[in-house]
């Protein structure tokens, strides 16, 4: 492998990670464009890495350190955090290059010894700052953003941080920067990306946003995707600053639902027709979760219609609003519910339930038996007129 001249991120600052060309499901999270690992190397009289690639990546991750420098003269690696997407090549890593010192805080450091157990023969160093020949880092701890032991590396010489899982996008391309791709595009991965990953870490984001704008940067080199600069890093910026305050919403409707023989389909249809707002409609047969969180990422109003099956709802609707909820994109949000029975209904209460416990505020109800009748279809188109305002 031969060092490729876009590699070379910001002069002297080598991306030495590996590009997944092929994943489509990266924990349940799925990934259409799929995703890259990225990894940097600083060249200095004591080269630095910043974090490492999957496992199965490593070897493409060796071969792009050695295309730059010699294993034997690398000093240092950073691990920004132990998650293994990050991680994995680090046992390799330390096979092939045991002079490595292994900068971490205490929490990623329990981390990765919990994982590769043969890393306790390594050497670490549990640090807030290291000092190269030429360049000086500083870690700054960003917890929950996205485990407790995540944080940040700031390279003031190069006015680069290193943001880890922060405003990374999950897409597998040549390019390495947001502003190489149409940005409208790169946004929307970014916002699926908060919405799937970092759903439940809005408080965090706060704090972190709150050292991250107190150093002087230009470049920020992500752990997965495209990297920002320029005025893209005030647009990403501004997205997680509106993210964390729960500013992000627009009126907008998204409605989901479960339909069998089409009645609850005909009124997702009719409420669709009925809103004032920007509607999305997603079928659960035919829509993933991660598309389902991105709509509710910001939609201030939401919708969820099922009918009862079993005894209970849809599984896959359960199974939604699990999900929805663990991320917190129902809380604070307007919802709807509507469902359909033969005998005995369960789902709306059930829906409603989940729904309230996730914080979601219910502002209204309909319930029907098998078909919606004129009447009742006119109630509901009511009821979003007027609650949705
Ligand atoms: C496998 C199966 C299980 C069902 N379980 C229940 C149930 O437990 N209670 C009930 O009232 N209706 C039950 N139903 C009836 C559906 O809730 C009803 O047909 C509903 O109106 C279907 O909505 P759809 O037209 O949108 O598909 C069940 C239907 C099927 C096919």
């Amino acid at each position: 492998m031969t060092v490729c001249s876009k590699d070379e991120m910001v002069p002297g600052i080598f991306w030495v990670g590996a590009i997944d060309w092929s994943v489509r499901n990266f924990h349940g999270y799925t990934t259409d464009e799929g995703s890259s690992y990225n990894a940097y190397l600083i060249m200095d009289e004591e080269p630095t890495l910043i974090d490492t690639v999957k496992a199965e990546f490593a070897d493409q991750m060796v071969e792009r350190i050695r295309s730059v420098t010699p294993l034997s003269s690398i000093k240092y690696i950073v691990m920004n955090h132990g998650e293994n997407d990050h991680s994995g090549a680090l046992p390799t890593l330390v096979r092939l290059m045991p002079q490595l010192v292994i900068i971490t805080n205490e929490i990623c450091h329990q981390t990765l010894l919990a994982l590769y157990p043969p890393l306790k023969s390594a050497k670490f160093q549990i640090t807030h700052e290291l000092k190269l020949k030429t360049h000086s880092l500083t870690f700054v701890q960003i917890p929950m953003v996205h485990w407790p032991d995540s944080m940040i590396t700031f390279c003031p010489e190069k006015r680069v941080v290193f943001s880890n899982d922060g405003f990374g996008q999950h897409i597998a391309c040549s390019e390495r920067w947001s502003d190489q791709l149409v940005i409208d595009h790169v946004m929307v991965l970014a916002k699926e990306y908060m919405a799937n990953i970092l759903g439940l870490c809005q408080v965090p984001i706060v704090q972190a946003l709150k050292h991250v704008v107190k150093l002087s940067f230009d470049y920020v080199l992500t752990a997965h995707g495209l990297s920002w600069r320029n005025e893209h890093i005030g647009t990403i910026v501004k997205e997680y600053a509106l993210f964390s305050e729960n500013k992000q919403m627009k009126k907008k409707l998204t409605i989901y639902f479960c339909s069998l023989y089409g009645s609850i389909k005909a009124v997702a249809e009719q409420i669709c027709q009925a809103s004032k707002y920007p509607t999305q409609l997603l079928d659960l047969k035919v829509t993933n979760i991660t598309k389902c969180a991105l709509n509710a990422y910001d939609s201030e109003f939401l919708a969820f219609g099922c009918y009862t099956y079993n005894g209970g709802m849809n599984p896959d609707m359960e199974s939604l609003i699990q999900y929805l909820a663990g991320l917190h994109l129902i809380r604070n949000r307007k919802v709807y519910v509507f469902g359909s029975f033969c005998y005995a209904d369960k789902a709306v209460k059930q829906m409603i339930d989940l729904i309230t416990k996730a914080g979601g505020i219910v502002v209204g109800k309909q319930l029907y038996k098998l078909k919606a009748d004129p009447e009742c279809m006119y109630d509901m188109e009511d009821d979003i007129r007027k609650l949705f305002d």
